[in-house]
């Protein structure tokens, strides 16, 4: 469990507890609020505590409750005002989302009058809250992931907002379980990724090059924390995949002398993430592992679901192993600097998820006001909704099948990878995985068209919606169909020599189909392929 979903913190009369037990009913999780806690714990109200044991006995019981409801509270969480004064409760707040109600004084005196039940402000409220704000204001500030003004604004609209701005976060496989994990989408996130590993001796942050800024404040916040921290920096996009950036990668953990109790953090696209992740499986048979996705493609695919690996010259990640991680943290800020072309790329992933599962997916981007290239909006509402839908159908799946097995589930999330994969090793893995997924399901519902599974009107439907995009629906480099048709005999799914694909017989209703008859795939190539090189 990676704790409460919203903490709230904030001076008395800022709405925590009305907005926490509001927040708790949208969520559909549990409500605490420590100064129940306390008084539980003491059996005696927060007066008494205070009049009997004073307040330094008071703030020792609240930070133990409070370190407790941290460990075991998965829902929302109002603290005291003066919580935040204890140092052990800051530091362990470090990296959680806090959401700091802040109220002015006038509706803060306003709302706290005539209370009896807050020992501190005996005497002149507002001269008491003023007080309070000078000491504790700076605090809130200086903890806060969210700041929120309530001061004229009634708790509905203050929950809306807390909600709306909050971190999603989606479960894979079952609480509790064995290899049970969280993933965090939301903006402003290096404070969740470092908490991910405050249990480890040491980290090496593993990163892009292009995203060394990302990994570096990763880097500093989880050093903050007293954990020893080093940066390795990997070959850019699919060189990252190569079997001499995974030795130099090796002999870094070695010489960084990582050991059972540290952990990766693997910061980048999919490629880093693969093959820091490879690292992270084999490295001392296996440490933790922290994915911080800094892709589309990273964060509704290659981060989530434990699959690891490297390219060998006989193709696509055939080299690898599954590695769960331990958290993964989609920081959607960090898209802003994302190439256009590989935001979109991504995209055909999400598109995936949505014919094999999904199709509210589609809806979504083809509904969108400016139809499905708004989606390609890095800081747009609905580029978060569809990355929250896509990694709960990959979570879905994962938890069912994690290692794919002959016939299980998770084979169905390689739909249209048969076909990509050939494409990226024919093509040196000069091209997009995204933008070959794209044609590589034009080339499945093809395929199922041909054989009588797909209608014809759901074969268009994905020519339509990728076209939309600019992504790309045919193949017209140079490799010829024997070329591609040698590659995908490499593919994994491939059993006793004969070639498996994924295939729809209607939307979210996906199937392996085994051995297709040869003018089937004749009709697939030439769907995809230019006339001249698609004869049969
Ligand atoms: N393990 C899995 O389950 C799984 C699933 C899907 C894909 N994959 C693998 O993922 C890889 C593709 O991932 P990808 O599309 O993320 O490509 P990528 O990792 O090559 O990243 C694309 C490019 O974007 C750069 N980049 C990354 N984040 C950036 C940012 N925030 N700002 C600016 N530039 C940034 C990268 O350095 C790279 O140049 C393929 O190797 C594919 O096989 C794995
Ligand atoms: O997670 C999976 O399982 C997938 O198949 C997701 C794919 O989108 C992804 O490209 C994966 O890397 C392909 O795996 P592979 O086993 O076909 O190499």
């Amino acid at each position: 469990m990676s704790g409460p979903r919203a903490i709230l913190i904030g001076l008395p009369g800022a709405g925590k507890s009305e907005v926490g037990k509001r927040l708790a009913r949208r969520l559909g999780v549990d409500f605490l609020d420590s100064d129940d806690l306390v008084e539980q714990a003491a059996g005696l109200t927060i007066p008494q505590i205070f009049s009997h044991r004073g307040e330094e006995a008071f703030r020792e019981i609240e930070h133990t409750e409070i370190m407790r409801a941290l460990d075991t509270h998965d829902g929302v969480l109002s603290l005291g005002g003066g919580a935040v004064l204890h140092p052990g409760t800051r530091a362990a707040l470090a990296g959680r989302p806090v959401v700091y109600l802040h109220v002015d004084a006038h509706a803060a005196s306003t709302r706290v009058r005539g209370d009896g039940s807050r020992p501190l402000l005996t005497g002149d409220p507002t001269v008491k809250l003023a007080e309070l704000r000078a000491q504790r204001a700076p605090l809130y500030t200086e903890i806060a992931a969210i700041t929120v003004d309530t001061s004229r604004r009634n708790p509905r609209q203050v929950t809306v907002e807390v909600g709306a701005r909050l971190p999603r976060r989606v479960e894979v496989g079952r609480p509790g379980s064995a290899g049970y994990y969280e993933v965090t989408i939301g903006p402003d996130l290096a404070g969740a990724a470092a908490h991910a590993v405050a249990e480890a001796s040491a980290v090496l942050v593993v990163h892009a090059p292009a995203v060394a800024t990302l990994a570096q404040r990763i880097a500093a916040e989880a050093g903050a924390s007293g954990v020893r921290v080093a940066l390795h920096e990997m070959p850019d996009a699919e060189d990252a995949k190569s079997l001499e950036a995974l030795a130099a990668l090796w002999d870094r953990l070695g010489a960084e002398r990582i050991g059972r109790d540290g952990a990766v953090i693997a910061v980048g696209g999919g490629a880093t993430t693969d093959a820091a992740g490879f690292a992270a499986a084999t490295w001392l048979r296996g440490i933790t592992l922290v994915n911080v996705p800094t892709t589309v493609l990273g964060m509704v695919d290659a981060a989530v679901g434990g699959k690891t690996g490297i390219n060998t010259p006989h193709g696509k990640n055939l080299a690898g192993a599954f590695h769960t991680p331990a958290a993964v943290i989609c920081d959607l800020d960090t898209l802003a600097t994302l190439p256009w072309e590989d935001l979109r790329a991504g995209l055909a992933e999400v598109i995936k998820c949505g014919f094999i599962a999904d199709p509210e997916i589609l809806e979504l981007l083809e509904k969108a006001p400016g139809g499905p290239v708004s989606a390609t909006e890095p800081a747009s509402g609905l580029l978060a909704d569809l990355v929250e839908r896509a990694v709960a159908v990959k979570a879905r799946v994962v938890g069912e099948d994690l290692t794919e097995r002959t016939g299980g589930t998770r084979e169905f999330l390689n739909y249209g990878h048969t076909f990509a994969h050939a494409i990226e090793k024919v093509e040196n893995y000069r091209w997009r995985h995204g933008e070959a997924v794209s044609v590589g399901m034009v080339f499945a519902a093809e395929l199922a068209r041909a054989t009588g599974l797909l209608a014809e009107d759901l074969a268009g439907r994905h020519r339509a919606v990728l076209e939309a995009l600019g992504l790309p629906t045919g193949y017209a480099g140079p490799a010829t169909k024997e070329e591609l048709l040698a590659a995908m005999a490499a593919d994994k799914k491939v059993r006793a020599g004969v070639l498996r694909f994924v295939l729809l017989d209607d939307l979210a209703r996906p199937r392996t189909v085994t051995g297709p008859a040869p003018e089937h795939l004749d009709a697939a190539f030439a769907a995809v392929l230019p006339t001249e090189r698609s004869a049969p």
